[in-house]
């Protein structure tokens, strides 16, 4: 399922979450038939199918999509990839910068593949570190480089908007396979992140 300007959504699942969001919207004090409220079930129902529309998508047939054989083997990478996701514990977004390198080994891909595969698994309920390692496992099985580099950045509105309530936290975590592995490389990649 392909979610963009011509939008289509499962008819069974959209009606069972619009079902099931009136209720929430009653449990929650509201009038679901009130005017403004009246196609709000509706839109989250599509809202949330668009926000884990990840789980249909296949991050390794996107990357073998654009995988060409390249001698290239020096450090690549796209920086400030910006991210959007929910958290799997509280369905609030966490949002932020995702950083990828990669060394080829023989193949690289295209470039956006890295920014969809980054999409692929943000499009999901997630916790920041099994986001990080997802990414990089779906490229170091794919194009078997000679290393894989993650960096993500992330506020959570979960501690912002309730809970906790700070402001101002930000969430770093990172996962390196690899030549990324080896002080120097990994040095070398921080340093044109800017870290
Ligand atoms: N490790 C990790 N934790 C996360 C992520 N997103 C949200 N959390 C945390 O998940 C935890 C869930 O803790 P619980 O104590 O079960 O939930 P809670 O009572 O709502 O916790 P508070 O947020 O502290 O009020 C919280 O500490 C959240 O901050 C994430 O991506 N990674
Ligand atoms: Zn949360």
């Amino acid at each position: 399922m392909a979610y963009n300007k011509n939008e289509t959504y499962d008819e069974d699942i959209t009606t069972g979450l619009i079902s099931n969001y009136k209720d929430c919207l009653r449990l929650l004090g509201e009038d679901p038939e009130r005017e403004g409220l009246e196609k709000t079930p509706e839109r989250v129902a599509k809202a949330m199918q668009f926000l884990t529309q990840g789980y249909q998508q296949d991050a390794k047939e996107i990357l073998e999509g654009a995988k060409f054989t390249e001698a290239y083997s020096e450090m690549v990478i796209v920086k400030d990839i910006e991210l959007y996701s929910m958290c799997e514990h509280h369905m609030l977004p966490f949002f932020g910068k995702a950083h990828v390198a990669y060394i080829p080994n023989g193949y690289i891909t295209g470039l956006s593949k890295i920014a969809r595969v980054v999409d692929v698994f943000a499009r999901r309920l997630q916790v920041q570190e099994r986001l990080t390692h997802q990414i990089l496992d779906a490229i170091q099985e794919t194009l078997q480089p000679q290393g894989v580099a993650v960096v993500i950045e992330a506020q959570h509105l979960c501690m912002m908007m309730r809970g906790v309530q700070k402001q101002n936290s930000l969430t770093t975590t990172s996962a390196f396979s690899g030549q990324f592995g080896s002080g120097a490389t990994r040095a070398e990649f921080m340093k044109l992140i800017g870290k």
